[in-house]
C-alpha cells in the first residue's frame, strides 16, 4: 500500500539527511524504525505524512503519487501520531478526539452520535474514559500521547505512523500501547513506528513474526529486513556506538537487548 522510491530529503542548510530511501509496506504490515538521535526518523515520517516534500524520489500510496493528493485525501488513508502533539486545543478530550472524524465529514457536517460512539470506544480501549471531560491542554504528556492515539483510532486510516509512541509512557501504558499496535496490525492496519527501544520490535515480533525493522543510519540510508535479521548485537552495537548484548531469556522465550556495563 505504501511504496517509497529513491527518496532523498534534507532540511534548509543541511548538506544531506535522508538518502535514496526505498521502502515497501504492505497492508497489515508492521515496520519499526530505529536510528540514533537526529538521523531523520521523524523527518521521514513527515515526508510519508505529506507534511514535507521529498527533494527527489516519490512516495506512492495505493499506487497514487502522494504529491498529487490533498491533505484531506492523505488523511483519509494515513494517520500520524507525531512527537509534537498539537498544543493549542482548549477542547475537552471527547471533543478533541472526535476531530479525528473530520476527514470523513464534509465542511459543515457536525459529528454524529455514531462518531461520538467511536470516540467513546477508543477512549475505553485505551483505558482513558475517565479523561473524557478533561481539558486536553491540561493533561500530562503521557495522557496526551494516549489521547492522540485515540484520535487516530477514530480516524480509521489504512496506515498509521507512530513517532515514538511510548516515549512518555509508564510501563503499564507501554504494555497497553504495544498491545494495541499488535492488535491494529492483526486487524489489517499498516503501521510504521519509531522507537529508541529495540526490545519493543522484539516483543512485537514474538506475536507478529513477519514484522519488519529498519535501521536509519547516520548516512541517511535505510536498512530494512525481518526483525530477527536486523536486530542483532552487531547491528545495534554499530547503531548506538555502545557495547550491547542480545541476551536469551528462557523465561520470556525471547532475546532482550541490554547495555553490557557502564
Ligand atoms: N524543521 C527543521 N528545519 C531544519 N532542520 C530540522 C528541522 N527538523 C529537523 N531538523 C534537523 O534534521 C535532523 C533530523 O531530525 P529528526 O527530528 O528527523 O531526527 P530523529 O531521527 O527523529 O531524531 P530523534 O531520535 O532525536 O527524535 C536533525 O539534525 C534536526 O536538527
Amino acid at each position: 500500500m505504501l511504496k517509497i522510491k529513491n527518496l532523498s530529503f534534507h532540511h534548509a542548510k543541511q548538506a544531506s539527511l535522508l538518502q535514496h530511501i526505498n521502502l515497501h509496506v504492505k497492508q497489515g504490515e508492521l515496520l519499526t524504525i530505529l536510528g540514533a538521535n537526529g538521523t531523520g526518523k521523524s523527518t521521514l515520517l513527515n515526508c510519508i505524512a505529506g507534511l514535507l516534500q521529498p527533494k527527489c524520489g516519490e512516495i506512492l500510496l495505493n499506487n497514487q503519487n502522494l504529491a498529487e493528493l490533498s491533505h484531506k485525501e492523505i488523511a483519509k488513508h494515513i494517520a500520524y501520531v507525531s512527537q509534537q502533539p498539537p498544543e493549542t486545543y482548549q477542547y475537552a478530550v471527547r471533543d478533541y478526539v472526535v476531530l479525528g472524524r473530520a476527514v470523513h465529514l464534509s465542511l459543515f457536517d457536525q459529528p454524529s452520535e455514531q462518531d461520538f460512539a467511536l470516540v467513546d470506544d477508543a477512549l475505553a480501549k485505551l483505558g482513558i474514559s475517565h479523561l473524557s471531560d478533561k481539558i486536553y491542554m491540561q493533561l500530562s504528556g503521557g495522557q496526551k500521547q494516549l489521547v492522540n492515539i485515540a484520535k487516530i483510532l477514530v480516524q480509521q486510516p489504512q496506515l498509521i505512523l507512530f513517532d515514538e509512541p511510548t516515549s512518555a509512557l509508564d510501563y503499564g501504558n507501554v504494555f497497553k500501547t504495544l498491545t494495541l499496535i499488535k492488535e491494529l496490525a492483526e486487524q489489517g492496519f499498516s503501521i510504521i513506528m519509531t522507537t529508541h527501544n529495540p526490545d519493543h520490535p522484539m516483543l512485537l515480533q514474538s506475536k507478529l513474526p513477519d514484522s519488519l525493522v529498519a535501521i536509519l543510519t547516520d548516512q541517511g540510508k535505510l536498512q530494512v529486513g525481518k526483525t530477527l535479521d536486523i536486530i542483532t548485537e552487531k547491528n545495534l552495537t554499530a547503531l548506538y556506538q555502545t557495547d550491547l548484548r542480545m541476551v536469551d531469556v528462557a523465561e520470556l522465550n525471547r532475546k532482550i537487548c541490554a547495555i553490557k556495563s557502564i
